[in-house]
């Protein structure tokens, strides 16, 4: 980190051939970059794109076109689809559609047990072979410790991490949104923070017995932060994500938005949102990842016990944490730039995350000095489900460069 500069990037075909100060332009196309800043193309790896099936909420198409929109140049997609990525022709399907529109890489995460029923793990090494980096069953916790641990053997050999989903629905059951005063009020049934640490202490114990790497979705309460660094401190193998929204948000904003505040897990107390604040900080929690859920909007109008968990997070993130963070003075900017590219593709094993000679060209432009408000009608993505309407923000994406193609300009 502390390694930004001022010079000129040299792009030929796909790769950056040379970097350094007053390269001769000669006979290649100059691009002026005076006043904005260059950074490694993004990463993030929790998005749902929806296909195969769920093209009313999104297509790989228009998910991915957020993405470039939003500066990122690598994601990594969910199999919670119809129907679940659980055999090999999806994978394919997935990074096949992807590179035909060609505005980022996708890396497919295959299910950990079939149709995502929590019973029988599926074909780790069929699917790993097709092109999956990780296996999740993402959406739902799996409940059985047995049927995960099995999961966790196949998942060390391959040398790939589990994605886990938190939540014993023993203790989630039919919450809507965090247990405590504001549902409450509301006269909902909320879900209790211990319905995600105790999973994630379970899985961290497994990832200690059995050595292999487990990675937690969207940290979401203090104590899980808690279990979460004991366990770092203990050497497992353990990594974990956050979502901007749990950082930035509690569930005071479900009582003025209902629905279009209804996520999973749900935001959560003013003394979580401190502590994962604080583990981003401290290391505890490794990088950000959106967890861009994109829904219809009738099906976000349905009321907040009706309607679907999920905020879309793709086009929005960067300026999000920007602006909070590090316009703010609390995170540097190349942390920020660690969190959303260098540390995701650290621990997914992806290339990329650095801008440096003979890498690929995937990169991105932002302006930091740009204040726009979010508006959700300008988004690529079909999903307009955010609770952050109309905040100012600034940091934002104006070039993003994939494989040496420009895929958005602003
Ligand atoms: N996060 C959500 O609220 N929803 C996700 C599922 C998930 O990531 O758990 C979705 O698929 O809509
Ligand atoms: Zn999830």
């Amino acid at each position: 980190m502390g390694y930004s500069t001022v010079q000129d990037l040299l792009v030929e075909g796909q790769i950056i051939t040379a970097l350094g100060k007053e390269l001769p332009t000669s006979t290649h196309e100059v691009i002026d970059l005076r006043g904005l800043h260059v950074m490694p193309g993004l990463i993030d790896p929790h998005v749902h794109l929806r296909e195969p099936g769920q093209t009313h909420k999104e297509t790989i198409e228009t998910g991915t076109m957020a993405a470039a929109a939003g500066g990122f140049t690598q994601i990594c997609c969910m199999p919670n689809t119809t129907p679940i990525v659980d055999e090999r022709k999806w994978v394919h399907f997935i990074r096949e559609e992807a590179d035909r529109f060609g505005y980022a890489t996708v890396h497919p995460i295959a299910a950990i047990t079939k149709g995502a029923k929590g019973q029988e793990v599926t074909d780790f090494v069929a699917l790993h072979q097709a092109g999956a980096v990780a296996f999740s069953d993402d959406g739902k916790g799996v409940q059985s410790a047995q049927v995960m641990r099995q999961a966790l053997l196949k998942a060390k050999q391959l040398g790939v991490p589990i994605v886990v989903h938190a939540e014993d629905e023993s203790l989630s059951g039919a919450g809507c949104m965090n247990a405590g005063p504001v549902a409450e009020r509301l006269g909902v049934p909320g879900i209790v923070s211990s319905a995600e640490t105790v999973m994630i202490a379970r899985d961290v114990l497994l990832a200690q017995e059995t050595g292999a790497h487990v990675h937690m979705c969207h940290v979401s309460p203090e104590a899980a932060v808690q279990v979460i660094r004991c366990a770092k401190e203990s050497g497992a193998p353990v990594t974990a994500e956050v979502t901007p929204h749990h950082l930035l948000l509690t569930d005071e904003q479900v009582e003025h938005l209902l629905a279009q505040a209804k996520v999973n897990p749900p935001l959560r107390a003013e003394s979580d949102r401190a502590a994962c604040v604080r583990g981003l900080l401290d290391g505890t929690l490794d990088m950000i990842a959106t967890d861009h859920a994109p829904h219809t909007k009738e099906e976000k109008d349905r009321g907040l016990l009706d309607a679907p968990f999920g905020f879309v997070g793709l086009e929005i993130s960067f300026p999000l944490m920007y602006t909070a963070f590090v316009k703010s003075g609390i995170l540097p900017f190349e942390k920020l730039v660690y969190l959303m590219s260098t540390a995701p593709a650290k621990h997914f094993h992806l290339r990329g995350g650095r801008i440096q000679l003979a890498s690929v060209a995937d990169f991105t432009v932002v302006d930091l000095n740009q204040m726009r408000r979010v508006n959700p009608e300008a988004f690529r993505s079909k999903g307009r489900n955010t609770p952050f309407v109309d905040r100012e923000l600034w940091g934002w994406p104006v070039l993003t460069i994939h494989r040496g193609q420009t895929v958005f300009q602003a």
